[in-house]
Parts: C-alpha cells; sequence; structure tokens
C-alpha cells in the first residue's frame, strides 16, 4: 500500500492492529507501535485491515519500550517492510546519522517504504536555531522530517508551530507536535503550517504520547481548523 505525505495523514496510533477497523473511515493511516506489541510481526502477517501502515519500533532511550540493541531493533522494523501493508518506517534521527540507521532507511526504501526520521524531547521545546536544524537534518536524511517536543507554555508553542511554517515554505516535508498539555493544540494547529502527520490513539485511553487527542477529535479540529484544501 501507498502513503504519500504530500498531504496532511492522521495515523491511528496503536499496539494493536484489531483497532484498524474502528479507525477505517476516519485515519489514514495505523501507526503500529511494534515496540508495544507482543508479537508484532506475527500481527502484521495477520493484518488485512484497508489502511497502510506506518511502522515505529521505538526504542527505550527515545521513550519507547524496546529494549534491545538498535541492529536488532532496526531489523526487525525492516522486516515489517516485507508486509505489502507496510508502507512507511519510523527512524530515529539519532540513528540515521550512523550506520545502524542509514543501512535500515536504504533497504526500507528498497522494500518500497518511506522514512519518517523523528526526533523526541520529552522535557522542552529547543531554543529555534536548534528546532530549525533538528527538522532540516531529519527531512534531509528522512523524506519526512518528524519533530515531537514538550512545551510549557505559549512561547514554545508559537516556537514549534513558527519553525514548522518556516521549513514547510522552503520545501521540507515535515511533521511537528508538542507533546503535554500547552501544546495539545499544536496537534490540531501545526497541519494548518504545514505538518503532514497527526497521532492519535482510537481510544483516548491509549494514547502514544501526553497530550494526544483521540483519532476522530483530530479528525474534526484538523478539518475545521485548515484553511488548506488537501488537509
Ligand atoms: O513519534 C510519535 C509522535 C508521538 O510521540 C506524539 O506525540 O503523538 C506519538 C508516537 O506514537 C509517535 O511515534
Amino acid at each position: 500500500m501507498d502513503l504519500s505525505f504530500d498531504s496532511f495523514v492522521l495515523a491511528a496510533s496503536t499496539a494493536d492492529l484489531a483497532d484498524e477497523p474502528a479507525a477505517r473511515g476516519v485515519a489514514d493511516a495505523v501507526e503500529f507501535r511494534m515496540d508495544l506489541a507482543d508479537d508484532p510481526l506475527d500481527a502484521l502477517d495477520e493484518y488485512d485491515g484497508d489502511l497502510p501502515i506506518l511502522a515505529t519500533n521505538r526504542a527505550e532511550w527515545e521513550g519507547g519500550e524496546a529494549d534491545t540493541a538498535d541492529v536488532d531493533r532496526l531489523d526487525t522494523l525492516v522486516a515489517a517492510t516485507e508486509f505489502d501493508a507496510v508502507a512507511a518506517v519510523d527512524i530515529e534521527l539519532a540513528c540515521l546519522r550512523a550506520d545502524v540507521g542509514a543501512d535500515a532507511a536504504a533497504r526500507a526504501r528498497a522494500a518500497g517504504a518511506t522514512v519518517v526520521a523523528s526526533v523526541h524531547d520529552f522535557d522542552r521545546t529547543p531554543a529555534r536555531t536548534e528546532l530549525t536544524d533538528l527538522l532540516h537534518e531529519a527531512a534531509t536524511l528522512g523524506d519526512v522530517g518528524k519533530l515531537a517536543v514538550t512545551a510549557h507554555s505559549n512561547a514554545d508553542a508559537l516556537r514549534l508551530l513558527d519553525v514548522t511554517r518556516a521549513a514547510t515554505e522552503w520545501g521540507d516535508t515535515v511533521a511537528t507536535m508538542a507533546m503535554g498539555e500547552a501544546g495539545r493544540h499544536t496537534r490540531a494547529v501545526a497541519p494548518v503550517y504545514g505538518s503532514k502527520i497527526g497521532y492519535a490513539p482510537v481510544d483516548p485511553a491509549d494514547a502514544t504520547a501526553p497530550g494526544q487527542y483521540d483519532v476522530q477529535t483530530l479528525r474534526s479540529l484538523v478539518a475545521d481548523l485548515s484553511s488548506n484544501p488537501d488537509v
């Protein structure tokens, strides 16, 4: 299956692919959190949903639950691209800077998958130049550069939105969101400024990050707020 990030993609984030029927018709894709699933490759083998999958096997050192060596963790992620439904993979920017991530990205692309290069900051929203540099590096090493930060104030949220706007204007494909209460609205507003991916659980009790809306709510907020017909 294909997944184009030319326009906004709402990804229903889950550890359980059995959620797909509930996301169908609302979300554009499923983000399968392999690191939170028991037998992720078996689950992919059994998947017969309609929505394309963005596969994520998040490392413990980046806020996930995969505790194996990066080379093994990324091998499992690349193995996921053998399934037709897997249209994209998420690889941490810190890995893409080294051979272990660059090799995984090359193998994923050879299998037809798009690479989302991700950066997370669970403590703060970095200063503008750092945000700008990280996002541009991620959009250069990945096909989509994704930055999830933690906002503590309106100034943090606004800085992230402005950096999103600037990156989009100079032609990078980016996805941004601020975690936490102060950043919650950015999940709905960042797409207006060019962010190409939103993450939301089907059931709010299963949120995969602080401050997420449920998928229905995010879909309607993004649709209401965005003046871009592609969104
Ligand atoms: O990286 C991201 C973004 C995210 O952390 C969020 O804030 O919505 C949710 C994760 O599942 C996803 O892999």
